[in-house]
């Protein structure tokens, strides 16, 4: 069992007990009822939060929608400094932060510190977006008149995130959002909730308004929180991260009051190693892209193909460096992979390496749960002889076990790839710059990454096609998933109009 106990932090009022922020204040649920949060790496009890139920929430929501018509008035300017400040709190508790992520999360803290990073770096991207959100004048094409239009916050924002990136899915969501005008009511992570309540104390210390963002969390009463804010007919968008499933499910509940929606779900990426490629290169993206977060990002290569020609060179030098990662607690000196976030994901990862054994496949590193680290750990695992008759082809894994399936053609392996009914990442390497643009273009994902496993960037658009849902987050796109563009036509700038008031002679004068 590793040696789990938090180092204390610089600052301890960042971890919040048995509270949630709305409307500025710390808050129990109504009912008085909580949930308790434990530590994946060792079972033991971190912490309670407030058990939010619908009436809790719609409060939260009644808050951020008193919070909006003067939030919306604030400038770009105003509310760029404030995200600003937002991001140079956190930069300057990075090391805080990052010990709760490690805590609720599970992951080594250097990556969790690499998480803050990320994380503040979309407050930072979004307080320089915020001042650039440009309207467009048109040419018109009816004599006399004028047409602009004006960007406008859509209102208040229900936000619900996962766990495996307890602060960077929160922030990639609030930033865009308070940069548009909006107020948000957030729904955090049921296993992961510290780190948001720790966000909410620094917005706290930011001079982010009271009501403008809410943080509020359940573990039991999750669908109906989520229902909640799906239903609501105050909450005028609302922007999702998690699986397909639940996506689904919030598209419905959302329909009789057509918001406006962002889905980030569900991922099962095709990671592509033509025989031209470079192999250290290839090694270490698929190191990277397979095995961040011990395999629980939905951006993670889930299917590992390898063109014949190199498939034995790749799978063997793949396969060492896999045996050198150290597994242990977060904290731990020399840890780089942590525990699955809970007993769940260690079944489906062993379904999956057990069912490939069955059919045929062969595991040369890993293979096994490690009940001596504690129930949530399994070993890195690298399987050769894969096929698509295994779950593993067409299920997301998410954990840390890579299948090698071999290919003979770039038609082949490309009609493999698009062969899932999902499209979040798709990843390949080639030193050949005509296949490089050809397969890009061919893939049916939201993102491709060519010659890195590594992607995320707080400056590019994420987000999915197919089952992976829609919109984009980060960027110069991430803001208008929160903005209305509205259309303001001034007429009277010309000659009257002459003649009969049909459409056709007005628009062909
Ligand atoms: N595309 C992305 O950016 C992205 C990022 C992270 C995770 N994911 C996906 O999320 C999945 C893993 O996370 P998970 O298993 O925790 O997903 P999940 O869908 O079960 O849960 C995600 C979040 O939704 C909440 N939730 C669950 N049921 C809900 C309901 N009925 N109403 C409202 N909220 C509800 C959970 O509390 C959690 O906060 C994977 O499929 C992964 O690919 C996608
Ligand atoms: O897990 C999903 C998000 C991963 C990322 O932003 O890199």
């Amino acid at each position: 069992m590793p040696n789990q106990n938090i180092p204390p932090l610089k600052d301890p009022s960042l971890f919040k007990q048995n509270v949630a922020y709305v409307n500025g204040e710390w808050v129990k649920a109504k009912s008085g009822k909580t949930f308790e949060v434990q530590d994946p790496s060792t079972g033991k009890l971190i912490g309670t939060c407030p058990e939010f139920d619908k009436a809790d929430t719609d409060n939260a929501i009644a808050t951020a929608a008193a919070a909006f018509p003067s939030f919306r008035q604030t400038t770009a300017r105003q509310r760029a400094r404030m995200l600003h400040k937002w991001y140079q709190l956190m930069m300057d508790n990075q090391e805080d932060l990052a010990k709760l992520i490690t805590w609720e999360n599970g992951k080594p803290l250097a990556d969790a510190k690499g998480e803050v990073a990320y994380a503040a770096g979309f407050f930072e991207w979004f307080s320089e977006e915020a001042p650039r959100a440009d309207g467009d004048t048109i040419p018109a094409s009816i004599p006399g008149n004028r047409v602009f239009t004006i960007k406008e916050p859509v209102g208040v924002c229900g936000l619900i995130t996962p766990w495996n990136f307890p602060a960077a899915m929160i922030t990639r969501k609030i930033g865009p959002a308070i940069a548009a005008g909006c107020t948000v009511v957030a729904k955090s992570p049921g296993e992961t909730p510290f780190t948001s309540l720790a966000l909410a104390e620094l917005a706290d210390r930011a001079g982010i308004p009271k009501g403008v963002v809410n943080v509020i969390s359940a573990l039991s009463n999750t669908a109906e929180v989520g229902e909640a804010l799906t239903s609501s007919q105050t909450v005028r968008k609302v922007s999702f991260t998690g699986s397909t499933a639940v996506g689904k499910l919030l598209m419905k509940q959302s329909a009789d009051t057509l918001k406006k929606l962002s889905f980030e779900l569900g991922g099962n990426a095709p990671f592509i190693v033509f025989d031209d490629a470079d192999l250290d290169i290839a090694v270490a993206g698929a190191l990277a892209s397979k095995f961040r977060s011990s395999g629980q990002t939905c951006v993670c290569a889930n299917r590992i193909y390898i063109q014949e020609g190199i498939y034995d060179k790749f799978a063997s030098a793949f396969a060492e460096k896999v045996k050198g990662f150290k597994v242990g607690g977060g904290y731990d000196e020399g840890v780089t992979h942590g525990p699955l976030i809970h007993d769940r994901a260690i079944t489906k990862v062993d379904a999956h390496v057990r069912d490939a054994e069955k059919k045929g496949g062969k595991v040369i590193v890993g293979g096994n749960k490690m009940p001596k680290l504690g129930s949530n750990f399994f070993e890195p695992t690298v399987i050769t002889g894969m096929n698509k008759n295994m779950q593993l082809a067409s299920e997301e894994t998410f954990g840390p076990v890579a299948g090698l399936f071999p290919f003979e053609t770039e038609k082949e392996v490309v009609d493999m790839a698009n062969s899932a009914e999902v499209g979040l990442a798709g990843y390949f390497f080639s030193r050949d710059l005509q296949r490089c643009y050809r397969v890009a273009e061919a893939l049916e994902t939201g993102m491709v990454g060519v010659n890195t496993g590594l992607i995320s960037d707080p400056a590019a658009p994420f987000g999915g096609v197919k089952l992976s849902g829609f919109g984009r987050e980060g960027s110069k796109y991430g803001m208008s998933e929160y903005q209305i563009t509205k259309m303001v036509t001034l007429g009277g700038m010309g000659q009257p109009l002459q003649g009969s008031w049909v459409m056709r002679d007005i628009m062909y004068k």
